[in-house]
């Protein structure tokens, strides 16, 4: 930046005339600050005070201003404290603070030829307002201390970013502010987290980082540049040092190193590491520590300067290269340079602070025309109802474009996977199904409509994946003989639908329950999304759409009322679908005889009394692992064999009085054609499951679950909503915008605002009147 060629010869604010000689430069400078003001510096000193102001407005109301502001920058112990000080012109001791630097310290120095003493006032915490001058140096390091005690205490954090402001008034110092920042460290101190230095890192880059910033960047000259600890911190910030000032401190302690003119030229020009263009300040500052008078203090300063200009043209052979260098070496020049940079950028800043100010101002009122309705609002049940009304019935046609197909808001960050929604859901996998399910898109982030019709795929493919379960021998028996004893027939096709029928019952129904929980959790969802919607496409059609920010009450209502729909609409769907599978299963369904099912060689004229008990219990078909399926609840457990041999029994008139071992009665039904019978009758089973479970999904249950859900959200949503919020007396309706202590905060915001507009306001004339007078 300012260290660039072009920008050596930038005159001070002060000293228009001034050259600074290789003995007094300081000196020189040191005086301009007590001359008479000529009627360009007045006007710097205005729009000096005019940013002062704003500076201290914008951090008491937290207002993002880009000001132009110097913030001091580097490791501990490089000198910053120290060359803060020499720039006020006395000390105040702040190195001396045992905890080191915390908070960041807005150090105002304002130039005023009347203040012979300094007069350091600091701002109130959260107030733009100043306390009382402190007088005691020592006091000042305490208020320092105090402050960022206590706020570390609230915070329970090692460092933070919220500043001190010290404005500072004295004859001896520039129309300068610096923003000082705790020193880089590598370890954190004894009691200390371990993450402070990590902590004053991320804090000092966001201090930093703003734009308008100039970094005043401060490493010793004891260091190498090759081997600076902090430069690159400094480069990720700034990487072409555009608007970096470097200086190099405690230049007394390398001067002795120099003896020939080659070596201080060379070290002067730090090129090859920071590039040619950069030019860096050398500042050495007074190392006694004994106490002195402030006046004492400044002749030292000026002092030092000056015994380095010596040393550099009496005791180095040849001298240095003055013409390059001079204006980069001694306090002097940089207080100057600074001085100058920061009345440079308040200049060239002053058209866009203005433009902005004036921005602010009509943001502000607007603001504050809104919470002068809301507050008004309150009570204007009229005005509440319509509003609220417009509100629910966009966040309904909110709901209607997303299941109808949306794509905003972004289905990255609003989708879901289909894993996703079904661990949130809570409904891990389809009931009795053990295999994944994977319909199609399901790693896709889907929501609304589309994530709906992905569910009604996801229940057909588990659908499908069931197959008609093993049937015990003993459970076959009983359905079977129950049939044969009926109507004389064998009952083979009888048992086989009647084993499909029960079978579709207890493995449909809780697919169909879990299609419907996990239909109800894409559609619940939409509220989020619909709100998400409303609040960035604010307007609805032109219209505005209710500005119902704030009222907690109400949106808590509405999301309630919104649950209870879906939650109603679920249950309802759930039962259309019970019945579509009641209805697909029940006695008088022709579903199953719909097909033309082969019955095989074991049909109803065949059967006599097949003796099943030495055939595998395996059905020709079954996936599932979940063996021995109850279809019937309290089913007797006889085995097949066992009722087979009691319906001989029976069939000899002897079932009673036989008194034949089951044995033997076992033993003289072992045939060689009956194993298939039990085979065949699962074999039909399956098949009529098959078809039961064909018809529900494809011709019934689809549709309904459509009917069902997506019907009622897009035709009776914004209705049962209205039911449920506005269908009540005004006194309970009011229920939901009365909210203890919500009234108060509304005024209390008011306040705030009220404040902020008028500092914005007085800032704007201000900056008004420093405008015209350029
Ligand atoms: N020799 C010499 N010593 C200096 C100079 N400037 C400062 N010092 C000394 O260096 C030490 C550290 O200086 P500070 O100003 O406290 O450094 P700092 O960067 O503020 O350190 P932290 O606040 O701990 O980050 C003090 O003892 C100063 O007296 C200088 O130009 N020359």
């Amino acid at each position: 930046m300012a260290t660039c060629d072009a920008l050596l010869k930038t005159p001070t604010a002060y000293s228009t005339n001034h050259t600074i000689s290789s003995s007094s430069s300081s000196s020189v400078s040191m005086k301009h600050h007590e001359t008479t003001e000529s009627p360009s510096s007045s006007t710097s000193k205005s729009r000096f005070e005019a940013y002062n102001r704003l500076q201290s407005a914008a951090v008491a109301f937290g207002e993002k201003l880009p000001i132009p502001e110097i913030v001091a920058l580097g490791g501990q112990s490089d000198g910053k404290s120290s060359l803060l000080e020499a720039l006020l012109g006395f000390r105040f001791n702040v190195r001396e603070v045992e905890m080191g630097t915390r908070r960041p310290l807005i150090l105002q120095m304002v130039h005023d030829p009347t203040a012979l003493d300094p007069r350091c006032r600091f701002q109130e915490e959260d107030s733009e307002e100043y306390g009382n001058p402190i007088v005691l140096s020592s006091a000042i390091a305490d208020t320092i201390k105090s402050r960022t005690d206590a706020l570390l205490e609230k915070t329970k954090t090692a460092v933070s970013s919220k500043p001190i402001v010290m404005r500072a008034e004295y004859a001896h110092c520039p129309n300068l502010t610096i923003i000082d920042t705790p020193g880089f460290v590598l370890k954190a101190k004894k009691g200390e987290p371990e993450s402070t230095p990590e902590e004053i890192l991320s804090m000092v880059i966001s201090l930093a980082s703003p734009p308008n910033r100039i970094l005043l960047f401060l490493q010793q000259s004891s260091v190498e540049w090759c081997s600076s600890l902090w430069l690159d911190a400094v480069r990720d910030i700034d990487p072409t040092f555009r608007r970096t000032l470097i200086v190099v401190s405690k230049f007394d302690n390398r001067l002795k190193e120099f003896t020939e003119r080659w070596e201080v030229d060379r070290y002067l020009s730090a090129s090859g590491y920071l590039g040619e263009k950069i030019h860096p300040f050398f500042v050495a500052l007074p190392k006694e520590r004994t106490a002195v008078s402030n006046d004492e203090y400044r002749k030292q300063i000026s002092q030092v300067d000056s015994d380095i200009l010596r040393h550099l043209k009496e005791n180095v052979k040849g001298g240095y290269d003055e013409e390059k260098y001079k204006s980069h070496i001694g306090f002097g020049c940089l207080r100057d340079y600074l001085e100058s940079e920061l009345q440079k950028k308040y200049k060239e800043a002053t058209p866009a602070t203005l433009a902005l100010l004036e921005q602010r101002c009509s943001e502000v009122t607007a603001q504050l025309n809104i919470m002068d309705s809301k507050i008004q609002a309150t009570s204007d049940v009229a005005y509440l109802r319509r509003s609220s009304m417009l509100f629910a019935s966009s966040i309904c046609n909110h709901v209607g474009a997303l299941i109808d197909g949306a794509a905003y808001p972004d289905p990255e960050q609003w989708g879901r996977t289909t894993e996703e929604e079904k661990s949130e859901s809570g409904m891990g996998s389809w009931p009795g199904i053990i295999s994944d399910i994977k319909p199609p898109n399901s790693t896709l982030r889907l929501y609304g409509g589309a994530a709906f019709e992905r569910v009604v795929h996801e229940f057909r493919y588990a659908a499908y994946s069931v197959e008609c379960p093993t049937v015990s021998r003993d459970k076959m028996a009983n359905i079977i003989l129950a049939h044969t004893g009926g109507g004389g027939g064998s009952g083979i096709a009888e048992a086989a639908v009647e084993i499909a029928r029960a079978a579709a019952k207890s493995w449909l129904a809780p697919l169909l329950d879990t299609a419907c929980e996990r239909l109800a959790f894409v559609l619940r969802n939409l509220f989020d999304l619909a709100m998400e919607r409303n609040q960035d496409l604010h307007f609805d059609h032109g219209k505005r759409t209710g500005d119902m920010d704030g009222y907690v009450g109400f949106h808590a209502a509405l999301r309630r009322s919104y649950n209870c729909f879906i939650k109603d609409v679920a249950k309802e769907c759930k039962k259309v679908v019970r019945q579509h599978l009641d209805s697909v299963t029940s006695p008088y369904s022709q579903v199953c005889y719909e097909t033309d099912v082969s019955f095989g060689p074991g049909s109803k004229s065949n059967f006599s009394c097949p003796d099943l008990s030495d055939q595998e219990n395996v059905p020709p078909v079954n996936s599932n692992k979940k063996e021995d399926q109850e279809t019937t609840a309290g089913e007797a457990s006889l085995t097949l064999s066992e009722t087979q041999s009691l319906h001989q029994a029976k069939e000899h008139g002897n079932f009673i009085e036989s008194g034949a071992s089951k044995s033997k009665l076992l033993d003289s039904q072992k045939g060689s054609q009956v194993g298939s019978v039990y085979s065949e009758i699962c074999s039909l089973a399956a098949q009529h499951f098959a078809r039961i479970r064909e018809v529900l999904v494809e011709r019934s249950v689809t549709t309904a679950l459509n009917a069902g859900f997506l019907t009622p959200c897009r035709d009776r949503l914004m209705v049962a909503l209205g039911q449920d919020l506005f269908g009540v007396k005004d006194e309970k309706f009011m229920d939901m915008f009365v909210a203890p202590g919500a009234i108060d905060i509304l005024h209390s915001e008011r306040e705030s605002l009220q404040k902020l507009q008028k500092m914005l306001h007085s800032c704007l004339t201000e900056f008004k009147s420093v405008a015209t007078s350029l």
